[in-house]
């Protein structure tokens, strides 16, 4: 187990207690009393997703969807594999991308199936994804056999270019709608196109953006008198309730990426938790948070 930089909140909410739990481990001997049962709630929070992974389906693809399945799970296991290998910092570096891109933003394999599940729960056949990345939570939705369309949304236009062949391939790009734009924009044009309510909408973009996108989804016709909400990382890496050990006084011997990053987790640990706040008190929604990956609410119109 390595040790981590204790200044740095590792990866999402999955990741955190496992990594605080190693460093703890690494200061301490083998023969210390507090060392098995550090050990025991290391391997407790480790595996936990991946036990809840390894018993979820793996991507549900249908039967007599029009590409073999063995393709489909082909390209599902290229995209993950180039979410991760992909430069995104040299891609951005060299003007490539607008924004600042990581593989950490993909939802991944399990949630894919979670968001699947639910889609055919709904019977939905109309859905929303607002932030899609490398598209996978796009492409899975678009899997299942009642989603008619899938319109997703995101700023960054490199991202056309990496994730419609992976659609293509995977016999799914009728059924999706990708615009490129900041995502406010496209809701007032989706409104003003005198667009139905949609069944199903993935909130998974910009954390500071986040109430106001549901806002304007409840408020403003996007959402059928039905339909659910879900909303991703609303638990942000548990920074809500158990904030990282405070950074030295001196800010001067604190490495600058160290600061930029600590200063990034507070704006959308802020921006998560004022979503939080108002959905939990809007008189005419009803939500559930789902401790799933770094937290999933469920939001739903007040019966
Ligand atoms: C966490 S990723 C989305 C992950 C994806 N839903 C998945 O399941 O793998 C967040 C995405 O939101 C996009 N984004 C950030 N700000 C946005 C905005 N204002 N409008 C639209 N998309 C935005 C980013 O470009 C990024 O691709």
């Amino acid at each position: 187990m390595a040790p981590s930089n204790p200044l740095l909140v590792p990866g999402l909410l999955p990741a955190r207690a496992p990594t605080l739990l190693s460093t703890a481990l690494s200061h301490l001997s083998p023969s210390s009393p507090a060392h098995a049962p550090l050990l025991e709630a290391h391997t407790l929070t480790a595996q936990l997703e991946p036990y809840a992974e390894k018993y979820s389906s793996s991507l549900i693809v249908p039967r007599g969807h029009g590409v073999e399945e063995s393709e489909v799970r082909g390209v599902w296991e290229e995209v993950l594999r180039k979410t991760e290998e992909t430069d995104w910092v040299g891609l951005k570096e060299r003007g490539e991308t607008r924004y600042q891109l990581g593989a950490v933003m993909c939802s991944g394999a399990y949630e894919a199936v979670v968001l699947q599940t639910f889609a055919a729960m709904m019977r939905a056949e109309k859905v929303l994804e607002i932030g899609v990345f490398t598209g996978t939570a796009t492409l899975a939705l678009a899997l299942v056999p009642c989603v008619k369309q899938v319109i997703a949304l995101d700023i960054e236009p490199y991202l056309s270019t990496f994730n419609e062949p992976f659609w293509t391939r995977a016999g799914v790009s009728h059924k999706i709608d990708f615009r490129v734009a900041p995502a406010l924009e496209t809701l007032d044009k989706l409104k003003n196109e005198g667009y139905e309510g949609f069944d199903l909408v993935f909130i998974d973009a910009d954390k500071e953006g986040y109430r106001e996108y549901v806002r304007k989804v409840v408020e403003e016709g996007l959402l059928k008198e039905d339909g659910v909400i879900l909303a991703d990382n609303t638990m942000y890496k548990g920074l809500a309730w158990a904030p990282p050990a405070p950074l030295p006084e001196d800010e001067f011997t604190v490495p600058a990426d160290v600061l930029a990053r600590r200063k990034f987790e507070a704006d959308n640990t802020k921006g998560v938790h004022e979503f939080n706040e108002y959905v939990r008190n809007h008189p005419d929604l009803q939500v559930a948070m789902l401790p799933i990956r770094d937290g999933i609410t469920v939001i739903r119109r007040r019966m």
